[in-house]
């Protein structure tokens, strides 16, 4: 069997700034017939990450993008996966994939069907980034005391929504940052105690300042870069920052060259900050879906996605990080 033709995002160039669409090409190749122990899979939805943008982590020049993928079984030689089974696996921006199971390098999960939750959702909140959210959260931001203030910034994204809702749940005090008086507004329907809109305040310092009138305790920083910095001087002693993202940097042609704060004011603040990837907890992700599938069930935890059409359109998602328009996980329904 197999007849089926598979069709790729290959990167084609290093990117340099904001991706270009010529970056890329599309390539489509006649996948072999499948051998036992194999199957095959067709993508449904597809998703893109900011960390897709690293020349470093994302795959070679020539090869498919890669990234998290729920696909359908199509074909199979393997008696663990049959046809019909919808599984998640690192395919990358690929419309079909052939699979040797679990035993291979490949992580297959097979979705779990007692969550009723949509399946673009473990490309979401409950996938990699909603992992993001819950670890940074708790196991860096760490909320110690009822009331505390915690800052979040890229806040009506996938992974910002979900910290400031989840610092809700746990009682701190909420004040997230987000690039247009939309996303303001959805923040505010989220539970946020204060939401700005970064780009048209007059001065973030000015907006801390009225937002945090007892300094910040923790800081989620998703953006990097002059925002980073002035959040910093605003902490408060004994404060943690997690630092999970630099999205402003990720297309800057000449990025910053480090943290333009005094070492004294981390030495007299006792600030931690500590820096993190996502996997460094992977085998307690399943645990911190229950939870948040517990949550988004009682209604404590939301979520959006913004969603794109068709394969073809995994570009415009991509890009669509970079020039904020999206609200909540950008996935592409193939
Ligand atoms: N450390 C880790 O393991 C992980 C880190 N991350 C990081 O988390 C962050 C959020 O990711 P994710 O939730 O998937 O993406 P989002 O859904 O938040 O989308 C990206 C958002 O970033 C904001 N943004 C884009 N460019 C800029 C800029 N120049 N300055 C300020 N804000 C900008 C935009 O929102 P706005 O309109 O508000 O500007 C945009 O909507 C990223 O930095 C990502 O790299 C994600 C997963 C794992
Ligand atoms: O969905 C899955 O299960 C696959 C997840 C794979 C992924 O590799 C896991 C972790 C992702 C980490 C993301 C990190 C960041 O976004 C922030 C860190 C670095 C980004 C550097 C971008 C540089 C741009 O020039």
């Amino acid at each position: 069997m197999s007849g089926v033709k598979a069709r790729s995002w290959i990167k084609v160039k290093e990117f340099v700034g904001l991706p270009k669409r010529d970056d890329f090409e599309i390539v489509e190749k006649e996948l072999p017939a499948l051998k036992d122990g194999e199957f095959l899979v067709e993508a449904l939805w597809n998703t893109v990450d900011p960390y897709m943008r690293s020349n470093e982590l994302s795959n070679k020049l020539g090869s498919p993008m890669p990234g998290g993928q729920v696909a359908k079984v199509t074909q199979s030689k393997d008696k663990n996966f049959a046809v019909g089974d919808v599984v998640l696996g690192p395919f990358g921006w690929t419309s079909h994939s052939i699979c040797d199971g679990p035993a291979s390098l490949m992580k297959i999960i097979k979705l779990d069907p007692t969550i009723p939750l949509p399946q673009s959702t473990a490309l979401g909140i409950l996938g990699m980034p909603g992992a993001t959210s819950y670890f940074g959260l708790l196991d860096i931001c760490k909320p110690i005391k009822e009331g505390e203030t915690l800052l979040v910034n890229a806040a009506a994204g996938a992974v910002g929504s979900a910290v400031g809702q989840i610092g809700k749940i746990k009682g701190m005090r909420v004040v997230g940052f987000a690039g247009s008086d939309e996303k303001v507004a959805y923040l505010k329907s989220l539970g946020f105690d204060a939401a700005y809109n970064y780009k048209t305040i007059p001065s973030l310092e000015a907006a801390i300042k009225e937002s945090c009138p007892n300094g910040v305790d923790a800081f989620f920083d998703n953006v990097g870069g002059d925002f980073f910095d002035t959040v910093l001087r605003q902490m408060n002693t004994f404060g943690r920052v997690s630092v999970c993202g630099a999205i402003s940097q990720y297309n800057a042609l000449e990025p910053r060259k480090g943290i333009d704060v005094s070492s004294i004011t981390l030495i007299v603040k006792q600030l931690k900050i500590e820096g993190f990837i996502v996997t460094r907890w992977l085998d307690q992700w399943q645990g911190a879906f229950k939870e948040m599938a517990q949550w988004i069930q009682e209604g404590k935890l939301k979520y959006r996605e913004t969603v794109f059409e068709g394969f073809d359109s995994m570009y415009d998602a991509f890009v669509s990080l970079f020039k904020g328009d999206n609200i909540g996980k950008v996935v592409v329904k193939i």
